[in-house]
């Protein structure tokens, strides 16, 4: 049975509390709080080892953290059983990885048509939705291509047409621009920002790059494991003003 898709919320679409997370010794989570409004670009930025790719797989359901809540549209997805979380990651969510993950053997409009098929929505339906995601992307003309014959850039165009062409709520990006050059890195970013405007998708934005942070409407930073509210304070980014001309005289 196809899950109801979540209509409408009041309150946030998505929410972490308290969430903690440990492999062995590590603690890769320590009480992380986060919260994502409907069409809202937010990214989350932070050293490496900060958490940041633990607290996309908790909100995505792909991990259970070990204490702490998940509640998208109020729903706890960490109480959820994992056929409802793998339904909701076909339906309600859309995921792109640093390296896009494409399916290799498939051409471009393959790989985008299959979470359709999947969906069980009839193939030339499909086929014509694919195409008009790859189309926004800038990257129909490589519908026949398959992974390994496009460029970097034009990779990620196509996971992030597949990432959207089921009308997710929210698109989840680890690093997608992590292996791009900065031209082909702005390019997918605004082809992004530009499509999830146009559907009114929220973006959770993992990333190192303050370039690419910029394409969002909020960051927060995860230092040790912990969501801080604003990016960490940058001395050097902030040179000592010079004294004002009162202070001189
Ligand atoms: N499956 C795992 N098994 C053991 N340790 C893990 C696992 N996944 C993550 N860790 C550890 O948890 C901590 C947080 O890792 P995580 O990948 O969430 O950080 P990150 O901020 O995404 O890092 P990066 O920017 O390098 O990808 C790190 O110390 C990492 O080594």
């Amino acid at each position: 049975m196809t899950p109801t898709r979540l209509q409408s919320t009041a309150g946030p679409l998505l929410q972490a509390r308290g969430l903690t997370k440990s492999y062995g010794l590590t603690r890769a989570l320590r009480g992380a709080d986060l919260s994502l409004d409907a069409g809202e670009i937010l990214a989350v930025s932070g050293a490496s080892g900060s958490g940041k790719s633990t607290l996309l797989h908790c909100l995505t359901g792909i991990t259970n953290p070990d204490e702490g809540a998940v509640l998208y549209g109020g729903e706890r997805l960490d109480q959820a059983d994992e056929k409802r979380r793998s339904a909701l990651r076909r339906t309600d969510f859309g995921i792109v990885f640093q390296f896009g993950q494409l399916i290799s053997e498939l051409t471009a409009l393959d790989n985008v048509l299959l979470p359709l098929l999947l969906d069980g929505r009839p193939r030339a339906e499909a086929v014509g939705h694919a195409a008009e995601w790859l189309e926004r992307f800038g990257v129909r003309a490589q519908s026949g291509l398959k992974p390994g014959e496009l460029s970097g850039g034009q990779a990620q165009r196509v996971a992030l047409a597949r990432a959207l062409v089921t009308g997710p709520t929210v698109v989840f990006a680890d690093e997608p621009t992590g292996a791009l050059d900065s031209l082909a890195g702005e390019q997918v970013m605004s082809a992004l920002v530009h499509a999830v405007r146009e559907s009114g998708t929220a973006v959770l934005l993992i990333t190192h790059d303050a370039r690419v942070a910029a394409y969002a409407d909020r960051e927060v930073t995860l230092r040790d494991g912990v969501v801080l509210a604003a990016p960490a304070f940058d001395p050097a980014a902030f040179p000592t003003a010079p004294p004002a001309a009162e202070e001189l005289s």
